[in-house]
């Protein structure tokens, strides 16, 4: 069996996620963090499984830090690298699947950015990058909306004035759809179905946080919608307000477009809420101490993704089961149990002491006998983008 090097990348505004994949090996040879971008005090984390470094970077260029890469991978590697699989926000309706990089690739990722304005640029910035620094290999792009395109137009369209969609593309997209994909072929196992079978929620939740239906590996319906605000409460970003809020800021307060959308996006939802932090494991830290802020914060994270996940449920014919995923799905007990107290009328039962006793870094299932299942199951985007870009290296 012959063995495919793949180097995975998720860039964004300030920080590189990479993962060095190989296909004989189930977890990642090499994985890190380029941090601080941006700034004087840029740093690269990486780590295999046995050692764990820091090294300092010469300047916060996206460039340098993917150039320090270079003798990381040939250190770690056996063989040269077969490809690079890049993360991409947004793909708009042009994407239905991974895609070689080529230059009208290149150009619809660009064409998409306005709708994305944190991810895509960086995205871009990452490729561009990157296919500099590795140079004679193919580069693959893996779009978080490409899974929601099976999504019905009765869950896609707006109800706005037809002209908006076909001409400007208004309509709900969808995000991490790589990580809901591969979340829920990983349930089909667990519950011992035939591949990608079943009917499922599934409650990513990280920084961004979103909630999606599938039904037998196709999404139906998701949380997020024209970009990655729509929704859930996130860490920073306020999910779904009503919609006359914009008009009403910009009359009475007389606050201009990007004042709006930097609340929005990044002075709100857990962070907003609490008055203290979007990080999850302070908020429950504090809660625990008393804090009032924390403890609303949280209440409305779980109150209102209860009822995104609920409202997904008209989505599917029947509930096989909730996946909950991502930084806080995989390892907070008291979310998975607040927004559990909200959904009793799915029939969906919690083993309280399953919960607690959740294995770190483990699917498993954690609801009671004679209810639909409740899984945690760690996603693993990195996995995923590589696998996509191995099916595409040209033979
Ligand atoms: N043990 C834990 N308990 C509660 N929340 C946690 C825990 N570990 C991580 N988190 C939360 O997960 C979130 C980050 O999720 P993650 O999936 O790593 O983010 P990203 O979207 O950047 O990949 C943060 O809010 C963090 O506090
Ligand atoms: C689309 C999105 O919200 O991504 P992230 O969770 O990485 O911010
Ligand atoms: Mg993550």
């Amino acid at each position: 069996m012959s063995d495919q090097l793949v180097l995975v990348i998720n860039c964004g505004s300030s920080s590189i996620k990479f993962a060095l994949r190989s296909e004989l090996h189930s977890s990642a040879l090499l994985s890190g963090l380029a941090d601080r971008l941006g700034s004087n005090k840029a740093t690269l984390t990486w780590q295999n499984a046995d050692n764990r470094e820091t090294l300092a970077l010469a300047d916060g260029e996206h460039a340098t830090a993917l150039a320090a890469l270079l003798p990381l991978i040939e250190r770690h590697a056996s063989q040269p690298l077969s490809a690079v699989g890049h993360r991409v926000v947004h793909g708009g309706e042009h994407f239905t699947g991974a895609q070689i990089i080529d230059q009208q690739v290149l150009d619809a990722i660009r064409a998409n950015a306005p709708l994305a304005p944190l991810h895509n640029p960086a995205n871009l910035a990452g490729i561009e990058a990157a296919m500099r620094v590795f140079r004679q290999i193919p580069h693959m792009a893996i779009f978080d909306t490409a899974f929601h395109q099976s999504m019905p137009a009765h869950a896609y369209r707006y109800a706005l004035p037809e002209a908006l969609y076909t001409e400007h593309g208004i309509r709900r997209y969808g995000f991490h759809g790589t990580s809901h994909q591969y979340v829920t072929a990983q349930a089909s196992k667990l519950a011992g179905l035939q591949p990608n079978r079943g009917a499922w929620l599934s409650a990513h939740l990280g920084n961004g946080c979103s909630s999606c239906a599938v039904l037998d590996g196709r999404s139906q319906d998701t949380s997020m919608g024209l970009t990655p605000l729509e929704g859930l409460v996130m860490g920073t970003r306020s999910g779904d307000v009503d919609p006359n809020l914009h008009a009403h800021l910009a009359r009475t307060l007389n606050w201009d477009l990007p004042r709006i959308e930097t609340m929005l996006n990044r002075e709100s939802g857990l962070l907003g809420l609490s008055g203290l932090t979007n990080d999850m494991r302070q908020l429950e830290q504090a809660r625990s101490e008393g804090h009032t802020g924390a403890a609303l914060a949280i209440d409305v994270f779980c109150y209102r993704l209860a009822r995104s996940l609920m409202g997904l449920a008209a989505a599917l014919p029947r509930l096989d089961g909730l996946i909950f995923t991502g930084g806080i799905g995989e390892n907070s007990a008291l979310v998975r149990d607040k927004t559990l107290e909200h959904m009793t009328v799915l029939g969906l039962k919690l083993d309280t002491e399953r919960n607690t006793s959740a294995p770190r870094g483990q699917a498993c299932m954690i609801n009671q006998v004679g209810s639909p299942a409740i899984m945690v199951i760690p996603t693993d985007e990195e996995r995923q983008i590589a696998d996509e870009s191995v099916a595409l290296i040209p033979h």
